[in-house]
């Protein structure tokens, strides 16, 4: 049995909004009781499509949520909750986060002194920029006058600093070049293999499938399928919802196949299946709320699906 290092229980977050033109305050439901495990050494891949709650499931583990976010459910780092005390000693050094913002560099910091941090060394700063191709004169530099690739690289070295025994990375490989992208899915290949749990967002699955465990996609708030990577790279007859199938036929090596249709607002969600409008398999069964069950060593939540 694996151990787990993150385990989310039934997570529910909504934010407490204004209703326009009135006093009224309702909460928008963005995620919907969402369970998922990451054990150590292991990469869980997160994809879906925009909106669909990946990053306010990586600020609801982090507590980075803003003030006016309803959380329920349970988050259990090594089997316990992360309360206030434990968040200043585990932040930064045991987790370590790479936000999907730019933004998340302090503009009036210069960068050599943000990738140490509190507990970091000159040293193993000079190790990552040399790996991430960092001139070591950019330790010198503010963020505005680092390119964006440049920003993305030092969010990573910041958060690998440490020894981390569990890294989220919240779309860590957008302008990046290809090589340096692949070298940072494989840096975090190494961490896994040395025994920390990876929870890796992004949108470039076939990225993430040279290097992920596992894979959970999401859709409008909710996981829809949680499958073993090996059955993404086998193709679509292995998975088992027809939102992860589509995917895999929207690929450019596959068939490049279009989804139609757009994933449904969170303040207006059908009360059965939430892909069912786009959904060529629908039928009488998807009215229903469709809850999540084990199936061929995955999990999904489609009546239908066998
Ligand atoms: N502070 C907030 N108040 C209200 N709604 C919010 C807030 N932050 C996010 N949302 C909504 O929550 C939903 C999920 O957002 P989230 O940022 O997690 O999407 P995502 O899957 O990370 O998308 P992307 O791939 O574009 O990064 C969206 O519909 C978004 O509009
Ligand atoms: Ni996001």
């Amino acid at each position: 049995m694996s151990e787990s290092i993150l385990k989310v229980n039934n997570l529910v977050v909504g934010f407490s909004m204004y209703q326009p033109r009135s006093f009224h305050k309702t909460t928008l439901q963005v995620i919907h009781s969402l369970s998922l495990e990451v054990n150590k050494g292991e990469i869980l891949a997160v994809v879906g499509s925009s909106g669909s709650g990946k990053s306010i499931l990586a600020h609801a583990v982090l507590n980075l949520l803003p003030k006016n976010a309803v959380v329920g459910g349970e988050v259990l780092y090594k089997g316990q909750t992360i309360t206030k005390k434990r968040e200043k000693e585990l932040f930064g050094r045991e987790i370590a986060f790479i936000p999907q913002s730019i933004d998340y560099l302090d503009p009036v910091m210069k960068v050599g002194k943000q990738v140490e941090g509190v507990f970091g060394t000159s040293k193993r700063k000079e190790e990552l920029f040399n790996q991430y191709k960092l001139p070591i004169d950019t330790s010198n530099k503010y963020p505005f006058q680092l390119s964006g690739g440049m920003a993305r690289r030092i969010l990573i070295c910041g958060a690998l600093m440490g020894n981390p025994e569990l890294i989220i990375a919240d779309e860590p490989t957008p302008g990046l070049s290809l090589d340096i992208a692949m070298e940072t899915l494989q840096h975090f290949r190494t961490f896994a293999d040395n025994g920390t749990g990876v929870l890796m967002i992004t949108h470039d699955i076939d990225l993430a499938l040279n290097v992920a465990d596992k894979v959970a996609v999401f859709y409008a708030g909710s996981i829809i399928e949680i499958a073993p990577t090996q059955d993404f790279i086998k193709g679509k007859d292995a998975l088992r919802h027809p939102y992860s199938k589509a995917l895999i036929d929207a690929l450019p090596q596959n068939e490049f196949v279009p989804i139609l249709g757009t994933q449904p607002y969170a303040g207006d969600l059908p009360s059965g299946c939430l892909f069912a409008k786009r959904c060529k398999y629908r039928n009488e069964n998807c009215v229903g709320r469709q809850e999540e069950r084990e199936l061929r060593g995955g999990k999904v939540r489609c009546i239908n699906a066998v």
